[in-house]
């Protein structure tokens, strides 16, 4: 089939006596992972599931569901009301991403989600990324667009990113504060300087002068950030490795990160925050520092560049490992 007449209308406007994605009493899934950012993929292509925190708490449970650092929902953007903004973004911007964190809590954005998101929806028939086509797809932080690489990695333009300190503010390089355990001996927790960075959602960015010193840092408890941010935060401790010529003569820098996420607790990778560590690192090292920068997390290694018009961009592999079904109805109790 050629891209001219594929036809992948969502189905949000059809009839509700068409057959529904995922029938009362049953719920299909796809478990995928980016960089080892796992998550529960739900198929709600007609919009007739009602995902509550408690469903997404029992899907994501380690132990009694399936396991997962958050729950994927596909759904037409025009079922959504946040979909309405998408839409005026850009009309074929009709899947949206319904992203919830592990603890039942929505977030604006995931990095790593959106890359998988465009595995399961290309995966699902419902989008295509041959003859070098590029997708928009809807997201709480507005559109998102998305190409394949030959090397089969997904390639996400994560949009306008800001420091919401303020030039001002950042002139030395720090807007705020974090505190992180088992970086001091005996249990102290001393404030080390540090930048926020928003990537559509928040994150606080601390560095750390060794490797030693990002594997001793204690990730079990969320790390003390002042001022204490209302919505809460992400928290990327990095570690900068410096700068190295690639065989094509451009330079890259790379960075190492450990992170916290909201909603979550440790994870093994996180998009945004590699978004956020490389800004970070690229701001606080001064003019002429590189715009790509290659991230490594316990998960893999993500690429982050810096696009001219204000815009980064997060490309990294995507994975969907199983299909599987619930044997008993989520209760969402
Ligand atoms: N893992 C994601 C970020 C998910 C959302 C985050 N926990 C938040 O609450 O903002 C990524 O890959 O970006």
């Amino acid at each position: 089939m050629t891209s001219e007449n594929r036809d992948l209308t969502p189905v949000a406007a059809v009839p509700a006596a068409q057959p529904t994605a995922q029938p009362a009493g049953q719920l299909s899934f796809t478990k995928g992972h980016g960089t080892e950012n796992d998550f529960v993929l739900i198929d709600d292509r007609h919009a007739t599931l009602d995902l509550t925190p408690a469903m997404v708490r029992e899907l994501t449970d380690r132990r009694a569901g399936i396991g997962a650092d958050g729950v994927i929902r596909v759904v037409p953007s025009a079922a959504l009301d946040e979909g309405a903004a998408v839409l005026a973004q850009d009309p074929s911007a009709v899947w949206f991403m319904d992203y919830r964190n592990a603890d039942g809590s929505i977030a604006q954005m995931c990095g790593n989600g959106v890359r998988v998101f465009a595995a399961y929806l290309e995966d699902l028939g419902l989008a295509y990324f041959d003859d070098g086509h590029e997708l928009a797809l809807g997201t709480r932080a507005g559109v998102r667009r998305v190409r394949k690489e030959a090397n089969g990695w997904f390639a996400v333009d994560m949009g306008v990113w800001s420091f919401p300190g303020g030039t001002g503010a950042v002139t030395d390089g720090f807007d705020a504060e974090v505190g992180v355990r088992g970086l001091e001996p005996a249990g102290a927790e001393i404030p080390r300087p540090a930048l926020s960075v928003d990537l559509g959602n928040p994150h606080t960015v601390l560095a750390l002068a060794t490797v030693a010193d990002l594997e001793r840092a204690d990730l079990t408890h969320a790390p003390r950030v002042v001022p204490t941010p209302p919505q809460g935060t992400n928290v990327e401790l990095v570690v900068p490795l410096g700068e190295e010529t690639t065989v094509d003569g451009s330079v890259v820098g790379r960075v190492r990160m450990r992170v916290h996420e909201r909603g979550v607790g440790e994870t093994r990778s996180c998009g945004t925050g590699a978004c956020a560590a490389a800004l970070a690192v690229r701001a606080w090292a001064g003019d002429g520092a590189p715009d790509v920068w290659l991230v490594e997390v316990p998960g893999g290694t993500v690429r982050v560049t810096m696009l001219t018009d204000g815009h980064v961009e997060l490309a990294g592999p995507a994975e969907l490992v199983a299909d599987g079904q619930l044997r008993s109805p989520v209760r969402g109790a």
